[in-house]
């Protein structure tokens, strides 16, 4: 099978930036990583996006782009562009044939059958003379699915490549973003995947609510606070959890209602482990108790809420990305790099145990420069 060589862009929920990453695969077993990096967001963008989340309420269709979010689009996309000549001209050996643009989602509303992600394929596709996949998950919704998570095809490729020593299964990758997301992986057959529930979005939004700061580096804030169990009752308390599977959320699914009256520190410990006990949760509708956990995603920073996973799980292991082999944070740029090769095949990039589709679902819309 012949082997194509993609760069992957992500701009995620907690919105500090875009990954990028080469992967060289057959969109199947073969992946090869290759190198990565990330342009970060300064403060007063990330404000911006931050609003044009509360533009995004306004959209009715797909295409509308109220308020800020046209000019944002092209600002963001403009951004991508910089972030893919910037990253060819420190890899000069790199010869995309295609890149994986995911854009940045101002909006997901899988109960209504639509998605938005702000980029622009074409205006990518001319800027940087390569051709480009971007709207991954508008078919997998056309198709009956919650058009997210994506990235469980690519945990199941990478967790069926765990060398023998290493893996163990059913073994389970976290993504722990914005929003975190759970890829129960069998030995055989089908990933089980779905949103378990806030990532690091609440941190975020608290420390920087309360303390000016865009997030709890090392978890420096939340080591001086305690766990208020009441208040993770009440966040674990909702009807989500229950909710089998499939299931996904949008950034703004879950605020910061209960931690009114919070210390600062308090409030981040709290959050710590309100997010680790909602990964634990999804356990309740997994076909069996996963007996290896692989941490990726921003959050696998944040010990305290490494620390509450590893006392929750028992006798299972939980390993960082880095610890079998990976790169926590480029899973999901790489990823996206894999999806654009898939698409380009025509294989599947979203199956109805991780997405609730009614059956195996190709995605992207490919643009030539
Ligand atoms: N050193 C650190 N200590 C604690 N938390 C960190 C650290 N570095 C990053 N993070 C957290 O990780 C977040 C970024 O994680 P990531 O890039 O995985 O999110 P994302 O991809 O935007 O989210 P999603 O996967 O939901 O789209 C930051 O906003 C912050 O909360
Ligand atoms: C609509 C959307 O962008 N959802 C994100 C978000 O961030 C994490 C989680 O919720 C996941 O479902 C998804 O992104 C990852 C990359 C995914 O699709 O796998």
């Amino acid at each position: 099978m012949t082997l194509k060589c993609a760069l992957g862009l992500m701009s995620g929920t907690s919105m500090d930036g875009i990954d990028i990453a080469a992967v060289i695969s057959d969109g199947e077993q073969i992946v090869r990583r290759g190198p990565s990096g990330f342009v970060p967001y300064e403060a007063d963008f990330r404000q911006r996006i931050g609003a044009a989340l509360t533009d995004a309420k306004a959209i009715k269709a797909r295409a509308d782009r109220p308020g800020d979010l046209g000019e944002l689009e092209r600002e963001i996309t403009r951004r991508h562009a910089g972030a893919v000549q910037a990253f060819l001209k420190e890899h000069p050996l790199l010869t995309p044939d295609i890149v994986g643009f995911h854009g940045q989602t101002v909006l997901h509303r899988p109960d209504e059958g639509y998605t938005v992600q702000l980029g622009d394929g074409a205006a990518l596709a001319t800027a940087t003379g390569i051709p480009v996949v971007y709207d991954m998950r508008a078919n997998d919704m056309a198709h009956g699915g919650q058009g997210a998570p994506l990235v469980p095809a690519y945990h199941a490729a990478l967790a069926r490549s765990l060398p023998s020593e290493t893996s163990d299964f059913p073994v389970c990758f976290v993504n722990i973003g914005g929003i975190s997301n759970v890829t129960y992986v069998p030995r055989e057959g089908d990933p089980v995947a779905f949103d378990s529930g806030p990532g690091n979005t609440l941190i975020d939004q608290w420390v920087f609510a309360q303390g000016g700061v865009p997030y709890d580096a090392d978890g420096m804030i939340a080591r001086e606070g305690e766990v208020i169990g009441e208040i993770v009752g009440r966040y674990l308390g909702s009807a989500f959890f229950e909710r089998p599977a499939p299931k996904s959320l949008d950034r703004n699914d879950f605020t910061l209602d209960h931690t009114a009256g919070l210390e600062l520190s308090d409030g981040a410990r709290t959050l710590a482990a309100v997010t680790a006990a909602a990964i634990l949760r999804s356990v309740d509708h997994f076909p069996e108790v996963p007996k290896l956990w692989v941490l990726c995603g921003g959050g696998r920073k944040n010990p305290h809420i490494v620390a509450d996973m590893r006392l929750g799980v028992q006798s299972a292991r939980v390993l960082l990305a880095e610890e079998v082999g990976f790169d926590g944070d480029a899973m999901e740029a790489e990823a996206w790099a894999y999806f654009a090769i898939r698409s380009l095949r025509q294989l599947p990039l979203t199956f109805p145990t991780t997405t609730g589709c009614r059956e195996p679902v190709v995605g992207g819309v490919l643009i030539e420069p």
